[in-house]
Parts: C-alpha cells; structure tokens; sequence
C-alpha cells in the first residue's frame, strides 16, 4: 500500500481563506477588526520565524497583528504587566505569548496572567478544563487543527482506535482530550509504555508527538492506518545546512499507513491557520457575532 499524503498546506490555505471571508462579515456586522497580540520575549531564530509567520497570517486574514518584541533579560513581572495591558485593550481579542520563554520567567505564570477569554493558544487552566468537561474555551491550535485534518481524511471518528505518543499539556493531552470527544478509544503513550511499537499496532489512528526524529517505523503500524505527524526535528547538516523531519520514519511508514501527513507541509501549517481561526472565534464571542459553527 502506498499512503495518501495529507496536505495540511492546502487545508491550511482552506481554512484561512474561510477564516477571511468570516472576518470581512464581521467586519461589516460589527464596525471592527479582531486583532491577535503576539508576544515575543527574546531573541531565539526560530521563535522570530514563527511569529513572523503568525502576523502574516493574521494580516492576510483581514485582522490587525500586534507584535510585542522583548528583551530576553525582561522580568517576570514587567512581563505580567503587558499581559495586562492586552487583556483590558478593547482592540485585542487574542493573546499569544511564544513558548519557549527564557529559563528566568516561570511559563505557567505567565499562562496563568492571561483572560482565559483572551488564551487563544488555549493553554491557561481554565481552558484546558473546559476542554476536558466539554465546555466552549479555546482548544490549543496544533491539536485543533490534527483533529480537522483526521475528520477531514476519515469522516466520523466514532469508535476508531487512537494512540497519542506523546504527553505534553501542549499537543498530547489535549490530543487525547479531542480524540475522545470524537468518540476515539483513546491510548496515551508516552516514554514509559512498554512494548510501544504493539500499542501502536492497534491503532486506527497515530498522532506522533514525542519530538523524536522518525521514531515510529512502517512495521509498528496497522496497514491502513491513518498517521498524523505533529515532530518538527530540525536536523543539522553538511555545510551549516539543516532539514525538517517528523516524528515518523515517512519512508517506512507511507508503505503500510492508509493516509500521513508529511514534515514540513503537515500539521504545522494548520497550527497557524487554527491560530487565526481561535482569533475570530475570540472576537465573535466578545462580540455575540454568529461565526459559520463549520469553522
Ligand atoms: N505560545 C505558543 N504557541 C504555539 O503555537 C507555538 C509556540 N508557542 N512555540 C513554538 C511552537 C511551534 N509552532 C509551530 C507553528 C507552525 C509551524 C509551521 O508552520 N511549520 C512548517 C515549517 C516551518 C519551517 O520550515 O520551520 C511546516 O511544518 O510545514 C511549526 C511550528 C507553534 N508553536
Ligand atoms: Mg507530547
């Protein structure tokens, strides 16, 4: 068998596209801009890409971007300081502060200092309990969107087998939490499980999140399997030059899953266009603007 590649760039492209065209009603029903304030702390090359991304993305849905550029010797409290400045600033109906933060500032601080109503990223407490009893928060954007590419490839989850490699409170658990939702019989895996490649076996749907380049070989998988790829493994090479890799052996594992996602072209794309979508999504509800419930 050869896998169907998922391409999360083009359903990335889709769901941006809507997020626009909802934003310009918006616009219209209610005489503003939703806005996205993304707080840089920090000089980290990568961490620059990324935000650098998200604002383009932001603009070119129609909303306003509001990057905050910090010096990574800033403290904890002036830090806290512009969180509340950005969650009494009528404009801002999101709040992102780029994880990692240098070692100095304590990130469940900072979590904890964002208006959960704000916590686009959906990782300050309240959230991921009202994702956990079912009530309406914000669900964290890599997860959210792993969860529309599967329902996009397979239709109806209901009484599939999920294994989530991977426990991290920012893809694995709330993974978990989605997939049950879903109606999945949800395994977590993690570092401790033993025998995981015979977990893994049983599995109608991977999500590999462990941040372990190619892990997870072809021979782990059941033929048909569909296998979501959330590793982002920068790989140095010859001559200063690097490369992506997931979590999954793609070579291995396209000749025996039923549909994978490649690395890069995968998940990544579709964490930032559920950025934008939790952004209006935020914006709709200050506002009890009646958002497409598709999106
Ligand atoms: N508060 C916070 N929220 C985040 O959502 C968050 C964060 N901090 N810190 C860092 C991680 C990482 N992350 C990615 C987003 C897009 C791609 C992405 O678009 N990747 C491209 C490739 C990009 C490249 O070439 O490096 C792809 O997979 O095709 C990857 C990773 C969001 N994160
Ligand atoms: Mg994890």
């Amino acid at each position: 068998m050869t896998a169907r590649i998922i391409d999360g760039k083009a359903a990335a492209a889709a769901l941006r596209a809507d997020v626009a065209s909802e934003v310009a009603k918006f616009r219209v029903a209610t005489g503003r801009v939703p806005g996205l304030a993304v707080v840089l702390v920090g000089e980290d090359p990568a961490s620059a890409v990324y935000v650098r991304n998200k604002g383009k993305a932001t603009r070119e849905a129609g909303m306003l971007s509001f990057e905050h550029k910090l010096p990574a010797e800033i403290s904890e409290g002036k830090l806290v300081d512009l969180i509340e400045e950005l969650n009494t600033d009528p404009a801002v109906d999101g709040i992102l502060v780029q994880l990692p933060l240098p070692g100095h500032i304590d990130p469940d601080q900072v979590l904890l200092a964002i208006d959960p109503d704000k916590d686009v990223d959906g990782f300050h407490p309240i959230n991921v309990g009202r994702l956990a009893t079912g009530l309406n928060g914000f669900v964290p954007c890599t997860p959210l969107g792993c969860l529309k590419l599967l329902r996009a490839e397979l239709g109806d989850l209901s009484g599939k087998e999920a294994v989530v490699i991977g426990r991290s409170n920012i893809v694995g658990k709330p993974m978990a939490q989605l997939l049950l939702g879903d109606s999945c019989t949800v395994t977590i895996a993690h570092s401790r499980t033993r025998d995981l490649p015979e977990v893994v076996r049983r599995a109608d749907i991977v999500v590999a999140a462990v941040g372990r380049p190619e892990m997870v070989k072809g021979d782990w998988l059941k033929p048909g399997a569909a296998v979501i790829d959330v590793g982002i493994n920068r790989i140095a090479g010859e001559g200063g030059n690097s490369h992506l890799t997931g979590d999954v052996d793609f070579t291995s594992a396209s000749a025996v899953a039923g549909a994978i996602t490649p690395v890069p072209g995968g998940v990544g794309p579709m964490t930032i266009a559920c950025l934008i979508r939790n952004t209006l999504v935020s914006a709709a509800r200050r506002d009890s603007f009646a958002l497409d419930p598709a999106l």
